[in-house]
């Protein structure tokens, strides 16, 4: 049978695990393809001591590997949106598949690629790009195809649960952690993706687009890191028995569709509470199928390359399929919600931990309960600590009802203002998930 043959450009941290993954389970891969899988053609910068190249065509440009007549698939493992653009769009009028781990080029570039390779009747693959080695894309586009998705929330960046997991655990500094996972493989070429939130945000905007049928936004989706997390936050998040995770969540509302990736306090009883270190986590409410909760490596060589492959086998079974037979890019032939109505973060609801240095005197407490009571916010729990260093002001810890965040800034302002609260006001979102 005449094998499908891949061009593999890049040969870093996915690259690598790519080959390595492809070259160990060749036979059985190419079993459940139904086909034989080849890597013939591979583009690289330099050669990786850790791949044997033998019998393998190998160019310094990558685009030798696009317009290469040989290849059927062409991956893109090299990262970054300049040059990865340029190649997939190359590949694409070559007539090859796409399959690529790349998360910034399909959040960005998504809806122009896929509208081009929709025209020459291929198809990009992209399950790597999404939680790694979790088949999230899959279980959206095909396993939840029955339902009208309502919400989704994820741990979907390895890297920053990494770093909150190894912080609390074990008292580590933030940025001995990153390096960590930096030597790991585990971040962005530009780890500020992965801190400041940016990465999540390039994968939410994917999971919203699949779960509810409407075009790529990524300039849309509110965006905050975990840089700013207090080490008192996750002591006192613990003591009123929550975690703070670092969540994508998309919520189709009746006002319009929530977008939001920012650190959140869950309780701790839910399974996404516990999922640690590297590995990411999902949760999916269907209306038909109720919660469902996906788990596995978000980050890495082989995880990440177990996507990889797994798309080059999907591909690989469906060459001679046209593309109204193929899974839809986005899971809709025709998309659900063209034009949905994006909320601004002002116009969401949610419930709030509030942290603030407060002077112990009667009457201060019910100033700061009226204020959040006129933005229709109340407050749910209270916490005061003992002074700090024998200081005039007290901690105060307040978890409130769910309230609409324009109302809660301008609460937090009026707080501010108060003259026996001292600094600023720590707010962070918290969701009940269930
Ligand atoms: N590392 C991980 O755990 C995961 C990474 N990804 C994505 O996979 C892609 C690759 O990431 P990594 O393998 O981690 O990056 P990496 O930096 O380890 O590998 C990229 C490789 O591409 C090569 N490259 C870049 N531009 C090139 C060019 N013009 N010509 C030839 N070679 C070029 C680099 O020299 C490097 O070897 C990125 O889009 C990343 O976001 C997705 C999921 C997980
Ligand atoms: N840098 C990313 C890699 C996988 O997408 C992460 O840490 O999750
Ligand atoms: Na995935």
């Amino acid at each position: 049978m005449k094998p499908v043959k891949v061009g593999l450009c890049g040969l870093g941290t996915v690259g690598s695990g790519t080959f390595a993954v492809l070259s160990r389970n060749q036979s059985a891969i190419s079993a459940r393809a139904g086909v034989p899988i080849e890597i013939v053609h591979v583009g690289a910068r330099r050669d990786n001591p850790a791949c044997d190249l033998a019998g393998v065509k190998v160019s310094r440009d990558i685009f030798d590997v696009a317009r290469d007549p040989e290849i059927d698939i062409v991956v893109e493992l090299i990262g970054g949106t300049t040059t990865a653009r340029e190649l997939v769009s190359t590949a694409i009028a070559n007539g090859k598949h796409v399959v690529t781990a790349n998360k910034a080029l399909i959040a960005e570039f998504g809806n122009e690629l896929f509208a081009a390779a929709q025209a020459q009747g291929v198809s990009i693959a992209f399950e790597a790009a999404v939680a790694g080695g979790i088949p999230i894309i899959k279980a959206l586009r095909e396993g939840l195809a029955a339902n009208q998705i309502e919400w989704l929330a994820g741990i979907i960046n390895g890297t920053g649960n990494f770093i909150l997991t190894e912080m609390r655990d074990k008292g580590r500094d933030f940025h001995d952690v990153l390096k960590e996972a930096q030597a790991l493989g585990y971040a962005e070429a530009d780890p500020t993706f992965d801190v400041e939130g940016i990465d999540a945000a390039h994968k939410l905007v994917i999971l919203a687009s699949l779960a509810f049928g409407m075009p790529l936004q990524f300039d849309k989706v509110f965006t905050e890191g975990i840089s700013q997390i207090a080490p008192e936050d996750v002591n006192y998040a613990q003591e009123l028995g929550y975690r703070i995770k670092h969540l994508g969540i998309a919520r189709q509302t009746e006002a319009g569709i929530e977008l939001r990736v920012h650190p959140t306090m869950i309780p701790a009883k839910r399974l996404i509470a516990n999922v640690d270190g590297v590995m990411n986590a999902v949760l999916v409410k269907g209306d038909a199928v109720g919660p469902t909760l996906y788990y596995g490596a978000g980050a890495g060589a082989e995880p990440t390359a177990s996507a990889v492959v797994a798309d080059i086998v999907d591909v690989a079974r469906t060459l001679s399929v046209s593309t109204s037979q193929r899974v839809a890019h986005l899971g809709f032939h025709a998309l659900a919600n063209p034009n949905p109505n994006i909320l601004s973060m002002d116009e969401v609801e949610t419930a709030y931990y509030l942290r603030l240095l407060a002077e112990d005197r009667p009457g201060v407490l019910a100033k700061i309960a009226n204020i959040l009571a006129e933005a229709h916010i109340s407050v749910e729990a209270l916490i005061q600590k003992e002074p700090i260093n024998g200081a005039a002001e007290v901690p105060l810890i307040l978890l409130t009802s769910r309230g609409r965040e324009r109302q809660l800034m301008l609460a937090i302002d009026k707080i501010e203002a108060l003259s026996e609260v001292h600094g600023g006001v720590t707010h962070i979102r918290v969701e009940s998930l269930g």
